[in-house]
């Protein structure tokens, strides 16, 4: 599966703190992350993660594409709903996207954990049937 992982700063310890916890699940798939977020995981963890850019500078929208052309399964976005944000079109557009393809998506850590336990138990399969009628779809 591939996961997106993005966090605000008041939030980067947080998402730092269960990607530690959950890398034995995390290492199992392919990660995207926006550029300061995946910087400061992969520091912390080593995993192996493939990072766009900074969100201010159009990371949330990278990872918007690749939601609206199906190739994103699982988006954690540990929002900080207490700070504004320079770019919070960009943001808002991230959240609907996923809500438009129907990604499981968790804005902070209680939903990420129930996210990554579901995961690790295969309930998130249903994501590779969808993928495949859409690019049965698409032929
Ligand atoms: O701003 C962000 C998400 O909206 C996160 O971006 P960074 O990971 O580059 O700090």
């Amino acid at each position: 599966m591939k996961i997106a992982l993005i966090a605000h700063d008041k939030k980067k310890k947080d998402i730092v703190q269960f990607a530690l916890a959950y890398q034995p699940i995390l290492k199992k798939h392919e990660l995207y992350a926006t550029g300061t977020t995946g910087s400061r995981i992969q520091e912390a963890t080593g995993l192996n993660i493939h990072r766009f850019q900074s969100g201010p500078l159009g990371g949330d929208q990278q990872i918007g594409a690749m939601i609206a052309t199906n190739e994103m399964d699982i988006v954690i976005f540990f929002r900080d709903p207490l700070t504004a944000q320079p770019h919070e079109p960009d943001i808002s557009a991230l959240i609907r996207l996923s809500d438009v393809y129907e990604i499981p998506l968790a804005t902070n850590m209680a939903t990420a954990e129930l996210l990554i336990h579901a995961l690790e138990r295969d309930e998130l399969h249903w994501r590779n049937i969808i993928k495949d009628r859409r690019e049965k779809d698409k032929l």
